[in-house]
């Protein structure tokens, strides 16, 4: 018999029961984000897809006692990918493949493109209301290819649609900590624009660090602009970031739960379609968006920088002008 108190505590779970799908969940962060979400107790239904290894996994952490059930999907079944996506509440993808040392996050576009491209278009088959959350890079051109996707097939929600840039957010606590000597779990930085080199802005100005040297500024800055390469090297051919990435997919999408149970003042950085330089023709940028029942509630200006952040503005603009319209004129020309 269950005690009053668990009777309770899994009455509210119950009460919020979310379905979650992860297309890749075998890889490198695949992995991870799942045992994340099999601990979260919003989620209640948890499908794992990937070409190889879903099972295994699902089988593992089928075996931890937290009130959710989670089952493996291949594609060697029939409708493997479908049943994994039917009628599912938030869709995370981190299918693809990582970067090796030397490449750039756009070299990886010549294979993801395609592998987002088609996962995006059954997620708009088999669960056209999911909130997606794009993990796989260049995230700054596969968010782009998905809303085309969605856009062709008539079930585009801008409000669903999220590139992960929560990495870059916490990569920016944790640097600006070491650099400080402060409490990394108590930092915030504001970091805008992209997910890729000049395209991440962190708004140090906006901190408490503002009279920072410029030396050790400029240090930090490109610190956290290039993180990604500091562990792509580390692992030397084995791949990029995994575990921290997990984290940071695992705390977004638990944002965007907290958002949909209607949890007020819910607010995160991602890569969304905003109005923020849609003027300049840029459709997509990363800014502080406030998470709602319906996704995203609000997209917040960036507000006040500094001239060095400006001009790091006007530099991750032209860049991000060139990435997006590689990711729409990829559906486009299809
Ligand atoms: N947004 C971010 O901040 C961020 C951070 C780290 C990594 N990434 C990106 O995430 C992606 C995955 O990285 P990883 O280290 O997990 O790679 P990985 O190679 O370890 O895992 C990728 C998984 O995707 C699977 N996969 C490939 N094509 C698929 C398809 N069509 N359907 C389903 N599954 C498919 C593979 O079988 C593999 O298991 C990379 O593109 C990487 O650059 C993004
Ligand atoms: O650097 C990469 O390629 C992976 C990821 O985008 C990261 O920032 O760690």
């Amino acid at each position: 018999m269950l005690s009053r108190v668990a009777k309770r505590a899994f009455s509210s779970t119950v009460a919020n029961p979310y379905k979650v799908t992860v297309l890749g969940a075998g890889g490198g962060i695949g992995q991870p984000l799942s045992l994340l979400l099999k601990l979260n107790h919003k989620v209640t239904d948890l499908r794992l897809y990937d070409l190889k290894g879903a099972k295994g996994v699902a089988t593992d952490l089928s075996h931890i006692p937290t009130n959710s059930v989670v089952k493996g999907f291949t594609p060697e079944e029939p409708d493997g990918l479908n049943n994994a996506l039917k009628d599912t509440d938030m869709v995370l993808i981190p299918a693809g493949v990582p970067r090796k040392p030397g490449m750039t996050r756009d070299d990886l576009f010549a294979i993801n493109a395609s592998i987002v491209r088609d996962l995006a278009a059954a997620t708009a088959e088999s669960a056209p209301n999911a909130a997606i959350l794009v993990i796989s890079n260049p995230v700054n051109s596969t968010v782009p290819i998905v809303a085309q996707v969605l856009k062709n097939k008539g079930v585009y929600n801008p409000k669903k649609l999220f590139g992960v840039t929560t990495l870059d957010s916490i990569r920016a606590a944790r640097f600006i900590s070491e650099v400080e000597n402060t409490d990394p779990t108590q930092e915030r930085v504001n970091v805008i624009g992209g997910h890729s080199g000049i395209t991440i802005i962190p708004l140090i100005s906006q901190t408490n660090h503002k009279l920072m040297s410029d030396d050790k500024r400029h240090e930090l800055i490109h610190r956290i602009q290039f993180g990604g390469d500091e562990v792509v090297k580390a692992k030397n051919g084995a791949g990029s970031a995994t575990l921290s990435m997990a984290h940071a997919g695992a705390k977004f999408a638990n944002a965007v739960l907290s958002g949909f149970k209607g949890e007020r003042d819910v607010i995160e950085p991602s890569f969304v379609d905003s109005p923020l330089f849609k003027s300049e023709g840029i459709e997509f940028f990363a800014s502080p968006v406030t998470l709602g029942p319906d996704g995203i509630e609000k997209i917040h200006p960036i507000g006040e920088l500094s001239s060095e952040e400006e001009e790091m503005l006007q530099k991750c603009k032209e860049t991000l002008k060139k990435n997006i319209e590689k990711g729409v004129n990829f559906v486009a020309s299809k």
